[in-house]
């Protein structure tokens, strides 16, 4: 047996000489649906096909193909047991792994078994028209409520995304897919496909939504079936955030959402006009928009575009701490109230943030902890408790003498 320098230590090395029939019988992770003799299996762009006589870490034998473009080798992961037997399928170069296995709920899952929102049960899966399936509320749900939480199936490496040949991808995928315990795969199988081409493929481009994983700074595809029935709106009743270290996908309302409504996420950044719109929708997504924002009246269009242009202008201001140019409390509260009227609940968190540090600056601790707390619910549901500004604001609430932003340019004359 040879081992190569770079090897992954969660794999026994024995080189890729050893035909695949005897590696299906020492893994038998195939189902006989998988054609792997369709997937380019010669020596020179495989370069370990290991068997792994006592899985550890991984159920299956990593399925590892090199890629030159990328001057690395990408495999396929697969744990079963993950998430108490959701599974999940990793697609990533040997390099990136660790961004995964050093998530917190990969080194000790038992903490991280997701619990079901009490939420939960207050929508259901309904086609809606023009629009496939979609979540509609069953009974009232109140703002910053939980709806949702889930692991991804599949984490995909967007580097691998980038690299690797198409016909190699695609049968990295099935390998991936087929892999995952019957009821996870099915789950995925479900997932709607807007594109056509692969049909994996076409189900991850649909319904994918991006993330980081671990401490790392890499993009990843993650896949998240329930997660992804939740159709687009550009002023949405509920945000998701995935957690880096739970590895789980949170969804939360942004407002109090009424039976009969259709609960919706924003697949794009805020602050697009009507036409960015439109044109990010068809062009990435593949669907005319025809949410109420979309299809608003010339008039009410070219209002919401001359909002969308001030709440930049106001941010960009209320963002230099050194020129100041229009900051003040007063310009801070003007743009909650234009997030307000454009009904962009879900990202109202830094607006809450801007008015909050105002507050500081100024001195005034009875307002600054009302704008903190406001900006903690809004931030929890958008970005997670984790994140540094919800870390901040709670410093805000609990001590605003304490906070560096505290009477910040009187101390800075002084
Ligand atoms: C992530 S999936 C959402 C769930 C999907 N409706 C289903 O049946 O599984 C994204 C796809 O849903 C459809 N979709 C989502 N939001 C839409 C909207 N506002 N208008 C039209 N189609 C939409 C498009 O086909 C899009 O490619």
């Amino acid at each position: 047996f040879t081992t190569s320098p770079n090897a992954d230590p969660s794999t026994c090395q024995i080189p890729f000489l050893i035909p695949p029939a005897f590696q299906r019988s020492c893994a038998p992770f195939l189902s006989p649906t998988v054609d792997l003799e369709s997937t380019p299996q010669d020596a020179s762009n495989i370069s370990s096909a290991l068997i792994r006589s006592l899985p550890t870490l991984w159920s299956h034998e990593p399925y590892c193909v090199h890629s030159p473009s990328a001057r690395t080798t990408f495999c396929v992961y697969t744990r079963t047991p993950f998430a108490s037997g959701r599974g999940l399928s990793i697609i990533c170069s040997r390099e990136a792994l660790s961004q995964v296995t050093s998530a917190s709920a990969f080194r000790n899952p038992e903490p991280w078994t997701v619990a079901r929102p009490a939420a939960a049960g207050k929508y259901t899966a309904t086609p809606i028209p023009n629009k496939g399936l979609g979540n509609v509320a069953t009974a009232a749900i109140s703002q910053y409520e939980e709806l949702h939480a889930e692991t991804p199936l599949l984490l995909v490496q967007d580097t691998a995304m980038q690299h690797v040949e198409w016909d190699v991808l695609f049968g990295m995928l099935r390998v991936a897919v087929e892999r995952l315990p019957d009821k996870s795969r099915r789950r995925f199988m479900e997932l709607h496909g807007q594109f056509g081409g692969d049909p994996l493929y076409d189900r991850i481009n649909t319904n994918a939504f991006n993330g980081k994983v671990g401490s790392g700074s890499e993009s990843w595809w993650t896949v998240m079936p329930e997660s992804s029935r939740f159709n687009h709106d550009c002023r949405p009743n509920a945000v998701y955030h995935f957690d880096p270290q739970g590895l789980t996908q949170h969804i939360h309302t942004v407002r109090p959402i009424a039976p009969g409504e259709e609960i919706t996420v924003s697949y794009l950044i805020p602050t697009l006009t009507h036409a960015e719109r439109h044109q990010k929708l068809k062009a990435e997504w593949g669907f005319q928009c025809d949410c109420a924002a979309c299809n608003a009246a010339p008039w009410a269009v070219e209002l919401s575009d001359a909002r969308l242009s001030l709440i930049s202008k106001l941010e960009g201001h209320l963002d230099d701490i050194l020129s100041r140019n229009d900051a003040s409390t007063a310009s801070a509260e003007l743009l909650v109230s234009l997030y307000e009227s454009e009904r962009l609940d879900g990202a109202m968190a830094d607006a809450y943030v801007f008015v909050a540090l105002e507050w500081a600056y100024v001195a005034n601790a009875e307002k600054a902890r009302q704008w903190a707390d406001k900006a903690m619910a809004a931030i929890g549901a958008l970005r997670g408790p984790w994140n540094e500004w919800y870390q901040s604001m709670a410093k805000l609430l609990v001590e605003p003498e304490g906070s560096p932003a505290w009477d910040y340019f009187a101390r800075k004359k002084a």
